[in-house]
């Protein structure tokens, strides 16, 4: 094969000398890597001279598009947006500390999400409920906060979606995370297990494998995967179902991977943050807007809803319903439209919605996932 770094005409490069070039490049990478860290560095300069914010979402949503554009591959696009998150979440890192509030301990999916969106130059803040992500991220402990909707398999967080309706916060970013779930061990063997210990959704989402393969030990719910590695890693008559960061991070042999009766489980995360101390994301080109409303019930009330959208183009992506508890029958409903209210149509639309409901909140509009 001929490359640009290898001429057809001579010998092809020994196994030394491709290293010895590969080594050579990421010298002359991690030089550009530093000048862009200055760079940065000198925005960080004009954003403190002139008050502003550091993180900029649509700013990194843009820069990963545009090199998704450019890239001439081999590497694949799928590797261009990870790479560039964490090169993006160290240059934050030298303009000033990033804080992310996520449901704990270390080595959950909530902490996946929280790495995945702002790369691992952070500060973690890790909480014990989606409340306490919501207080510590209204309260200045964290800047931000990584809170779960939505499962592909179990349906939306009732929990979040419950304090979308009354916090002050509101979002800023998404970001979707594959759900692996793994069986975890002190020994590398499925042998002599007394009881798996995971949270009941883990246990719930992995009925199928249990039964067939450990169909007599306990299911013992706990109050997070990372718990139940963590106890797995104190006693080898348990085993933990959790992430492959779980079992790195508790120092236990991953004995079934994949064992989640849907091999296509997804969870999407809302990244919250407060708008007094951060402005509402600009347009990025490819962006969501996230809403709830409520209409009176009534004949037709549904249709109202809709209506603007389909007279001024709208697409809408999501729409969930939440029972509004007046023990009337009211629903809420959080609806996820396809653009931004800096785009005249969406705005339009947006307002006439407005007009129809009896609630209406903005939560909030952002870059759609770039992964
Ligand atoms: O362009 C900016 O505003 C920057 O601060 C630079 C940069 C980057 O590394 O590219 C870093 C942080 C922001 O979230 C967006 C982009």
């Amino acid at each position: 094969m001929t490359t640009p770094d290898h001429d057809a005409a001579s010998p092809a490069p020994t196994l030394p000398e491709l290293r010895d070039r590969i080594d050579a490049l990421d010298r002359e990478l991690i030089a550009m890597l530093n000048r862009r860290a200055r760079l940065a560095q000198e925005v960080g300069e004009i954003k403190k001279k002139e008050g502003s914010v550091v993180f900029r979402p649509e700013r990194e949503a843009q820069v990963i598009d545009g090199l998704k554009q450019f890239n001439p591959g081999p590497l694949k696009n799928e590797s261009v947006a990870p790479i560039w998150r964490e090169i993006m979440s160290a240059c934050r890192a030298l303009e000033t500390p990033t804080r992310v509030a996520y449901l704990g301990p270390a080595g959950t999916f909530s902490e996946e999400a929280a790495l995945g969106f702002f790369g691992s130059s952070i500060v973690r803040v890790p909480c014990a409920s989606i409340d306490e992500v919501f207080r510590n991220t209204s309260a200045g402990v964290a800047d931000f906060g990584v809170v779960p909707v939505e499962n592909s398999t179990e349906g939306m967080v009732a929990r979040s979606l419950d304090i979308f309706l009354t916090t002050p916060l509101f979002i800023i970013g998404e970001t979707s995370l594959f759900v692996r779930h793994n069986l975890l061990r002190k020994e590398n063997a499925l042998d002599g297990i007394e009881a798996v210990c995971a949270h009941p959704q883990a246990l719930a989402q992995c009925h199928d494998w249990l039964s067939l393969h450990l169909p007599h030990a306990e299911r013992r719910p706990v109050s997070s995967n990372a718990e139940g590695a963590r106890l797995a890693a104190q006693d080898s008559r348990l085993a933990g179902i959790a992430s492959a960061r779980a079992a790195s991070e508790y120092g236990v042999h991953v004995v079934a991977p994949a064992i989640q009766n849907d091999p296509h489980n997804r969870t999407r995360f809302a990244i919250v943050t407060d708008p007094h101390r951060h402005p509402a994301p600009q347009a990025s080109g490819h962006d969501c807007t996230s809403l709830v409303v409520s209409v009176v019930n009534r004949p037709g009330a549904m249709y109202d809803i809709l209506a603007p959208l389909k007279r001024h183009g709208v697409s809408m992506t999501r729409l969930e319903s939440r029972p509004a508890r007046s023990g009337q029958w009211e629903y809420y409903f959080f609806i996820d439209l396809q653009g931004h209210p800096e785009q005249p149509a969406v705005q339009t639309a947006m307002h006439e919605l407005r007009e129809a409901c009896a609630f209406f909140k903005v939560l909030g509009a952002y870059p759609i996932d770039a992964h």
